[in-house]
């Protein structure tokens, strides 16, 4: 994609002085074919807009897509045989049953109805959904749902794989089925994948590379590798008190200032030196009886998210 600039009208429900959106300000990615690509960013960063661009459903105010050497911006209808796109919304196929909509989709996509039958129960054995395979959709738990329609994306095996948020509402096994099977597609299939996701430290071990937005631009685009190596040198050491932390301890209190607190848990991210110092205080006395747990770990991908909104403002709230 190339300066894809998109604006939303001022909406007439918003509120006075509520002008237009820019919600892209000239985004430009080349994608690689075959590569995990993540977008990652803040709640209304842009992100959706960017995708539903890719995907046909809306049209950039200027700027091209080129999907595997199509103009989709030229030819919008052509997008459906390139991808398959997961929005954020719920499904159309919300009253069918789960191997009904999958199998729908795929005579959607093209295919003939026992091809369209025999990969949607593929696809339903692969994500471990036949237990529901019989239940309509509307009936599903939210999760559920999501894995459901993550599956009917997979039928019709498309060479773009596009997945805003996939893993929404999902617990620990169904997203990890969600990640095995994007990860299976690109080792055997060579398919490319497009995520958007804010869950990065879930998203860090599939994505080759990711582009941070923020207010409509990139900020950022790189392996998860060199976005780390910003926050290069730098450590985190996550606390959890088992109640109130102990701030009669001064080493506490004087950390009580520069955590990051999340009810029990208070994090500081430091150089390696203070680190040890700072562990070396909480794991004696009053301050380690207090201590439910505690860890120091190399930087992760969000600190490195956490560290350009630092930098531009936002991304940190
Ligand atoms: N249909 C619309 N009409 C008007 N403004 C919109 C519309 N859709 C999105 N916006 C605005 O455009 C900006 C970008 O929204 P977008 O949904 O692309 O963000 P996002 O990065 O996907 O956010 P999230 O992570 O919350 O899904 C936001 O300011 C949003 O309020």
């Amino acid at each position: 994609m190339r300066d894809l600039v998109k604006t939303y009208p001022a909406g007439r429900g918003a509120g006075a002085g509520a002008g237009p959106v820019r919600a892209n300000d000239g985004i430009t990615l080349d994608v690689r074919q075959g590569e995990v690509f993540g977008l990652l960013g803040p709640n209304g960063a842009g992100k959706s807009t960017l995708v539903r661009q890719l995907t046909g459903l809306l049209r950039p105010d200027s700027g091209s897509v080129e999907i595997l050497g199509h103009d989709v911006v030229r030819h919008p209808e052509r997008a459906a045989r390139l991808l398959a796109y997961l929005g954020q919304e719920s499904s159309a196929l919300d009253e069918l049953t789960v191997s009904l909509a999958a199998e729908t989709t795929g005579r959607l996509r093209g295919l003939g109805r026992a091809q369209a039958r025999s990969q949607a129960a593929d696809v339903l054995t692969e994500l471990g959904l036949e237990g529901i395979a019989g239940r309509p959709l509307a009936k599903l738990s939210g999760g559920q749902r999501r894995l459901a329609c993550f599956a009917a994306v997979l039928v019709g095996e498309r060479p773009l794989l596009v997945l805003d948020e996939p893993t929404t509402g999902m617990d620990p096994v169904a997203r990890r089925a969600v990640w095995s099977a994007v990860d299976r597609r690109r080792a055997e299939h060579g398919v490319t994948v497009l995520l958007v996701t804010h869950n990065v430290i879930e998203a860090e071990t599939v994505l080759d590379r990711v582009a941070v937005v923020d207010e409509g631009r990139v900020i950022a685009c790189d392996t998860p590798g060199g976005l780390k190596a910003l926050v290069d040198g730098d450590v985190r050491l996550d606390l959890v008190w088992r109640t109130e932390a102990p701030l009669e301890v001064p080493a506490v209190a004087l950390l009580a200032e520069r955590a990051e607190r999340t009810g029990r848990r208070w994090t500081v991210r430091t150089s390696p030196e203070q680190a040890r110092e700072l562990v070396a205080a909480v794991t004696t006395g009053p301050a380690f009886a207090a201590l439910d747990d505690f860890t120091l770990a190399t930087p992760s991908l969000e600190d490195a998210y956490l560290k350009l909104g630092g930098r531009h403002g936002g991304l940190a709230k």
